[in-house]
């Protein structure tokens, strides 16, 4: 039986921008409707349709639908098909789009053109907005937009993506439109909806023929070449340097997550001590004191302290995506990649996995062998997600030493560095174990991936970009760590010990009675029962269990700055071992339950996420039975 829908559609004109993947369909999208979706230098960033409002001079409000960049109508990858979908009225929910804007990046037309082509065979409403004006310009190319619009038979907009008043004049033309009669800007519909491989190859050539002509005619058929990209590539890419420039790249991010974080990072501890004192003198010593300080200044301050280190990542992670350099550094670890049996494509969902998981998983869709981005979404967990990162900064701080070595390299950067190294390392054995699994006539394709020109950051751009990760991260402290600090606070503290009781009180609350129990399962790879309290509500965000660890530590202490005491009591009560082999937990740990659910989303069921929660905690428990083993061999124990 098939199951039959009524849609309600919104009244207002629906908009669809179309076009290659980076040239610019979402910095146009934030700017028509102040949206501030993610924009960044390299193909495949937007993979899901994103839709807002813009209203127009008129007053008159239109939708308008952002979607992920397509090569052609002839869909290859998921995002490709989400594009397609809208385009052709398929997608759930949505009516066909009253008019569809298709950009075009004025460097690169040859490509470009080609999808303006096959847009107009679609028969809907199409206007041609030529982007990238201005890189067009400093470079001497001269687009006639005119007689682009003649030769297309389309009206021709040019804009600037990154430029406030850049879409000025492409509001201006839609609040001039008549939309109660589109249908003069539709071409004869010729195949709609057939996307059959006949139909397509049967039009790529009569369309090559065609681009070339328009080139002619408007007297680009000459390729302008990008100097200033060339020349930083012959470095950059150089087969011996550019390796070594990445790694010394890599190796600088790791080292300034801690060296710079210092100054910061220590006036969040002191404002939250200053705090935690003033409030131990003004509250009387109750409960209420107790959750206050004990629960959410200990939990939730202990994992607000690591704000600093995760901004000066991300800093380090948007200025790489806005410059372009992301799919040279695919291009550089391709055939290393190859080896682990997997390709380039893989690079950029993996990297984004090292912000979170989700975001990672979700850009597997730019990957169009199926098997490919199956194991691509397997082993994105093992990146180290930002939400690792207090997890690690707590457990470096409180055991190694701030050591310098050799080049003033510093222990801690070295080591967080190697953790990083460690889950890539994990990653790429378990993608060439797969390849082994899955099929016997492996090949690898080669990599096929645009090189965008190089952009310097804007500076204002990456500031809205850090300032929007900050809200994130203090949202997450303020919902879910906030809550689950809380809950963990009450479970340790309820019941109250029996009458003459003498050991700490949370040993005789649930969640010390639920720790001794499951340090059963942990004790042989040195976790005590507080790590294993701390273990359980750290499914829900990985932060939570540092803010598990404070509050677990505060309630079994009599501090008033619980908040900072943590590592000072974490360094003199838990062995070496214990600390290394907790750390070897999470380079491999289980994925939060979010990701958990994105993985169910994007594969259809539950069989994966199964499997690779099944996989990840046995590879952690493995991890850590070995370090802790190895660890205790030294004496370390
Ligand atoms: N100089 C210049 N850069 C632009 C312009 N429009 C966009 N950009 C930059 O081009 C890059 C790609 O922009 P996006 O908006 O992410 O491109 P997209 O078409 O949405 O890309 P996908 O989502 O991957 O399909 C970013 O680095 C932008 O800052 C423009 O008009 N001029
Ligand atoms: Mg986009």
């Amino acid at each position: 039986m098939t199951e039959s829908k009524v849609h309600f559609f919104a009244k207002e004109p629906l908009v669809a921008l179309l076009g290659n993947p980076n040239c610019g369909k979402t910095a146009l999208f934030n700017l028509l409707t102040g949206s501030r979706q993610k924009v960044a230098n390299y193909s495949g960033v937007t993979v899901e349709r994103k839709e807002g409002n813009l209203t127009l001079s008129s007053g008159k409000v239109i939708r308008i639908l952002d979607l992920p960049g397509a090569y052609s109508l002839y869909p290859r990858s998921l995002d490709e098909r989400v594009t397609c979908d809208v385009l052709h009225g398929r997608a759930a929910g949505e009516k066909r789009p009253d008019l569809v804007l298709c950009v075009l990046n004025a460097m690169n037309l040859r490509a470009n053109l080609r999808l303006v082509l096959a847009a107009k065979r679609l028969g809907l409403p199409c206007v041609v907005v030529l982007n990238m004006v201005d890189i067009a310009k400093r470079q001497g190319l001269q687009i006639d937009a005119a007689a682009l619009a003649k030769e297309l038979g389309m009206p021709v907009i040019s804009t600037v993506g990154i430029q406030a008043k850049g879409a000025n004049d492409l509001k201006a033309y839609l609040a001039d439109l008549d939309w109660r009669n589109l249908a003069g800007l539709a071409q004869a519909s010729i195949d709609e909806g057939d996307e059959t491989v006949t139909a397509h190859s049967e039009h790529i050539e009569s369309d090559n023929i065609q681009v070339h002509r328009i080139l002619k005619n408007l007297n680009l058929d000459h390729v302008i070449p990008d100097q200033f990209s060339d020349r930083l590539d012959a470095v950059l890419l150089h087969p011996v340097i550019g390796p070594i420039i990445l790694t010394v790249l890599l190796f600088f991010i790791f080292q300034a997550v801690f060296a710079w974080a210092v100054y910061p990072m220590e006036l969040i501890k002191d404002s939250l001590d200053w705090l935690g004192g003033l409030l131990t003198q003004l509250l009387p010593d109750n409960w209420f004191r107790s959750l206050l300080i004990d629960g959410i200044l200990a939990g939730v301050g202990g994992v607000l302290t690591f704000l600093p280190q995760i901004l000066i990542l991300f800093f380090f992670i948007l200025a790489l995506e806005e410059s372009g350099y992301l799919p040279r550094a695919a291009y550089l670890l391709d055939r290393l990649m190859g080896r682990a049996g997997l390709s380039g494509r893989s690079f950029i969902p993996l990297l984004s996995s090292f912000a979170c998981a989700i975001p990672g998983i979700m850009a597997t869709r730019s990957i169009s062998n199926a098997r490919d981005r199956l194991i691509t979404i397997l082993i994105a967990p093992m990146m180290t997600c930002s939400a690792r990162l207090p997890v690690y900064a707590l457990l470096i701080s409180a055991f190694i030493p701030h050591t310098k070595l050799w080049f003033d390299l510093d222990l801690q950067g070295l080591v967080l560095f190697a953790l990083y190294l460690a889950g890539i390392l994990g990653a790429m054995g378990v993608a060439w174990l797969l390849k082994h699994f899955t099929s016997k006539q492996f090949k690898v394709n080669a990599l096929m991936m645009e090189l965008p020109s190089y952009h310097l950051p804007r500076v204002s751009n990456l500031a809205i970009s850090l300032w929007q990760r900050a809200e994130i991260f203090l949202r997450r402290v303020g919902g879910i760590i906030l809550l689950m600090t809380i809950t963990l606070w009450a479970l340790s503290s309820f019941p109250l010990p029996p009458e003459g009781a003498t050991g700490a009180p949370i040993q005789y609350s649930i969640a010390g009675m639920l720790g001794h129990a499951l340090s059963i399962v942990f004790a042989p790879i040195g976790f005590n029962w507080q790590i294993s309290i701390a273990l359980v509500p750290g499914m829900a965000a990985r932060e939570v269990v540092v803010s598990s660890l404070a509050t677990v530590y505060a309630l079994s202490s009599t501090g008033a700055d619980a908040a900072s005491a943590l590592v000072p009591l974490i360094s003199s009560t838990w062995s070496l071992a214990t600390a290394l082999s907790l750390l070897a937990w999470f380079v491999f740990a289980p994925q939060c339950l979010s990701t958990i659910a994105t993985v169910k989303r994007e594969t259809g069921g539950w069989k994966i996420p199964i499997i690779m929660l099944s996989y990840l905690f046995f590879l952690a428990y493995l991890a850590s039975f070995i370090t802790y083993r190895i660890a205790l061999f030294f004496g370390l124990g």
